[in-house]
């Protein structure tokens, strides 16, 4: 790879996300200050911001800091240094910590940049076949993923870090050699000082190689992606429940995986073979009385009436004291109430008006349209909602008066039948 080769690989995966700022993540490593100064040469400075997290975990911490702020004054760029304390001196925690700091420090439009390069990617892909990894483990890192709302991007993912020093070594530049790296007690470092030298010399392209391969089985896994989407439209009962009956249908292995791409999609978790192994024991092999739950990072699995559901941890708040009714969608902290206004002419707004959501309250009955009178709690059984979503289910009222359960049923006198009479229709997406 020549020098051009070099910037254009840089620019190219940049330039592909175009944020209103490049937070540029630089530790001050060979690898990220090299891509600071790629980013100086060829981006417009005004949309660049250098980001160093000083995780106080080794001596020079803080040395390493100043080097960082040194390098930002002598390109003229903006520098935030993050202070974490993590909770360990363990890798694990101290990119926790580091990972914490990116997300709470990027704003909206934000694209971070980090410089993890093609030994890297080889490192991590090697690690993990050694590890037992499947297809999602040996896919590798992805040149660009989501971290809450923004986007990370690896611009360096294709360049084998001699590359790097090589380019480094001709403009001049200096960098931080981290004293750790140098111990092979730790598995990664091991690889790339024992193991992976010793491929090279019989195979020179390994790093290559390996990086290749884990972005073939990156498009491999994406077509996988797209077949179990499709596969899951089928098994949705609502955004956040599948149907637990198709589910022990199918089998185990792609059960599975319908599983991990399900919460995938809506948490941002990726489940692994031993959590998959567990989720599939507690809630397809086990007896129907039994109420198996499993805790995610910020979700849990609960199963009801052999369905399986994903809920939020926090469903236990109270999350609506008395709310105005208005069209269109509103998000509540149990999940996403819509409301369509049906009654037709100028009116059509101020049914609206006049009903409030309110939470739910023990003994309340309504006469929903055709069915006579009925408990709210006989109406939930009923409509199959599993107990912990009832309490935090909105119910909307005009005075003291029910006239709807979103989602479940419209009270006699609300359902518009006619363009004069009062109606609306509503949904409740729980969370
Ligand atoms: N202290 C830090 N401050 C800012 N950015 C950092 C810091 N440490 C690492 N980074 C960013 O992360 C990239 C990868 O760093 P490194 O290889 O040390 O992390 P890793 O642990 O191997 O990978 P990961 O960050 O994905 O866990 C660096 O090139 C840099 O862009």
């Amino acid at each position: 790879m020549n020098r051009q080769a070099l910037i254009s690989a840089f620019l190219e995966s940049i330039q592909a996300y175009p944020g209103k700022r490049w937070v540029i993540a630089l530790s001050g490593g060979l690898d990220s200050i090299v891509m600071l100064h790629l980013a100086a040469s060829h981006l417009p400075s005004c949309k660049l911001h250098i980001l160093h997290v000083n995780h106080h975990l080794q001596e020079s911490a803080d040395a390493w800091s100043a080097f960082c702020q040194k390098q930002a004054e002598s390109l003229a760029l903006p520098f935030t240094q993050i202070d974490v304390f993590p909770e360990n001196s363990s890798e694990a925690a101290a990119r926790d910590a580091r990972y914490a700091a990116f997300s709470h420090f990027l704003k909206a439009g934000d694209v971070l940049l980090l410089a993890h390069h093609a030994d890297d990617q080889a490192e991590t892909v090697l690690f993990r076949l050694l590890r037992g990894s499947g297809l999602h483990g040996l896919a590798g890192m992805p040149s660009s993923r989501m971290l809450g709302g923004n986007n990370i991007v690896r611009p360096l993912l294709s360049v084998p870090r001699l590359e790097l020093e090589t380019w480094a070594r001709a403009q001049q530049l200096s960098w931080i050699e981290d004293p750790s790296n140098q111990s092979s007690l730790y598995d990664r470092n091991f690889l790339r000082l024992k193991v992976l030298p010793v491929l090279k010399e019989r195979w020179p392209a390994v790093v290559e190689r390996l990086s290749a391969t884990s972005q073939l089985l990156r498009h491999e896994r994406q077509m996988l992606d797209e077949y179990l989407d499709q596969e899951l439209a089928g098994l949705l009962l609502g955004k956040c429940a599948l149907d637990g009956d198709l589910l022990a249908s199918v089998a185990s292995h792609k059960r599975k995986a319908l599983i991990r791409r399900w919460v995938y999609n809506l948490q941002g978790d990726t489940l692994n073979e031993i959590q998959l192994a567990q989720v599939d024991q507690d809630f397809f092999h086990s007896a129907a009385d039994k109420n198996p739950q499993f805790t995610l990072k910020s979700a849990l699995l609960r199963r009801y009436r052999g369905n399986l559901h994903l809920c939020s941890l926090a469903t236990d708040e109270e999350c609506i004291e008395r709310l105005p009714l208005y069209e269109g969608r509103i998000d509540l902290k149990g999940g996403v109430l819509t409301v369509e206004s049906c009654q037709a002419g100028s009116d059509r707004l101020k049914v609206l008006d006049k009903v409030v959501c309110v939470k739910r309250l023990e003994g309340m009955s309504c006469r929903p349209v055709g069915r006579g009178r009925k408990t709210l709690k006989k109406l939930f059984q009923e409509a199959s909602i599993p107990p912990w979503q009832r309490q935090n289910w909105p119910v909307c009222m005009v005075d003291d008066e029910i006239v709807a359960l979103p989602g479940i049923c419209i009270c006699e006198g609300w359902n518009a039948t006619s363009s004069d009479t009062p109606g609306f229709s509503l949904s409740w997406e729980p969370f």
